[in-house]
């Protein structure tokens, strides 16, 4: 009986050998290990963070924009040096009175690379 092949997700039967070894090196393709940076942005509320972000991952800026509520996630995948890097970015909105702005971060810290602070000056 036919083995089936691992592959992310996908489990096929290998019925020929031509086939199942093309199977295979696609199967590989996904097991390729990207480098992962995690990224916290922090700043007062309307300072600018989804916008800056929006603009980084997507290359233009938003139409309009909602506040964002705790927290939100981005993503960007980069090639430095002909490596992909996959850019992990998340927004915290920081509060004084926010008690889940300090616990977030508090549990991020330990698993992040950087932190960048979004703030906005007088014009
Ligand atoms: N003049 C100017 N306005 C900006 C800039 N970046 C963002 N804005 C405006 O500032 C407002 C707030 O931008 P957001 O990106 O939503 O700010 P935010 O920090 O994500 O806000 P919260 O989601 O509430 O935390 C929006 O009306 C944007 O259009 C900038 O570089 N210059």
């Amino acid at each position: 009986m036919a083995q089936p092949i691992l592959g992310h997700g996908n489990l096929q039967p290998a019925s020929a050998a031509g086939l199942a070894s093309l199977e295979l090196d696609s199967s590989l393709d996904q097991y390729v290990q990207i480098r992962i940076f995690k990224i916290i942005v922090i700043g007062d509320s309307n300072v600018g963070k989804t916008c800056l972000t929006f603009r980084f991952c997507g290359g233009t800026f938003p139409d309009k924009t909602e506040a964002t509520i705790g927290v939100d996630f981005r993503e960007k995948t980069v090639e430095i040096e002909g490596e992909k890097i996959k850019i992990k970015l998340v927004l915290l909105e920081e509060h004084p009175s926010n008690d889940s702005f300090f616990i977030c971060l508090g549990y991020l810290m330990p698993v992040t690379h950087s932190v960048g602070i979004v703030f906005s000056g007088p014009l």
